[in-house]
């Protein structure tokens, strides 16, 4: 099971201290729970410190699809590896909607991660709220999937995380149901297989959409949920730790 944060535009030194000493005090109940944050870029090196003698996996929110060179502000595989972080997360709905993030540039991001550096691919998917409306869930998902997974193989499976976010549930309060979010995760697992293969079943499926301490083991306790990305609720230290042991009640 994983439990990861993403702590979008937040978070200070301050919230690596004392998530990472909340770590260390926790880590016997946590042990079978890969836990895992998304600072904003400026705090890898932060958190990248506190988190010595922890098992906390660091990540990028996003990352460039070149390798190096004229862009201004934005950050490549290289940065995120050289700070410690061991993922990235790509294709979050936030940077599809405000920052341009086509799903032809997803694609590249996606490509240029997993041939250029040996980071794991947190791949963000999931449909706004008049799409499941029209009853185009499963379309869309499968068109993000499809566009972003060209040209793969199998070789990338043991460098993919799918994170399934329906927009509609993303900082509104409004959670999918456990069953929903199931339905769509099964979906996933079933793409994920006719497309490379039976291997691809054990690609980890993580649920992201107001998870909290109160709706994380029931959605925890679905067959295809494999975890959780965690984005309000991973800003309070207690609220992330609850949600981290409700995952280590159903470790996989
Ligand atoms: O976008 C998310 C994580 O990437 C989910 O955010 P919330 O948990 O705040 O709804």
């Amino acid at each position: 099971m994983f439990v990861i944060g993403n702590w979008k535009m937040n978070g200070n030194r301050e919230l690596a201290q004392a998530l990472t000493e909340a770590l260390r005090e926790h880590a016997d109940e946590l042990n079978q729970v890969q836990v895992g944050v998304c600072p904003p870029a400026v705090l890898l090196a932060s958190l990248n410190e506190a988190a010595a003698e922890t098992e906390l996996m660091i990540g990028g929110q996003d990352v460039n699809e070149h390798q190096s060179g004229a862009h201004t502000g934005e950050h490549s595989t290289e940065l995120l590896s050289n700070f410690g972080a061991e993922f990235t997360l790509i294709g979050h709905s936030e940077r599809r909607q405000f920052y341009g993030d086509s799903m032809a540039r997803v694609a590249a991001k996606v490509a240029a991660t997993l041939a250029n550096s040996q980071l794991t691919v947190v791949l963000c998917v999931g449909e706004s709220e008049a799409e499941r409306q029209a009853e185009q869930t499963f379309a869309v998902i499968t068109e993000q999937l499809e566009t972003a997974l060209q040209g793969q193989t199998g070789d990338c499976l043991e460098r993919l995380i799918i994170a399934y976010e329906p927009v509609w549930a993303i900082g509104t309060g409004l959670t999918a149901s456990p069953e929903q979010a199931q339905q769509v995760h099964e979906f996933i697992r079933s793409w994920l297989v006719q497309k490379f293969g039976a291997e691809a079943a054990n690609v980890a499926l993580l649920y992201g959409g107001s998870v909290k301490p109160e709706n994380a083991e029931a959605l925890f306790a679905q067959q295809d949920i494999d975890g959780g990305l965690i984005g309000g609720a991973s800003l309070q230290v207690d609220a992330f730790i609850a949600i981290a042991k409700a995952a280590a009640t159903r470790s996989k």
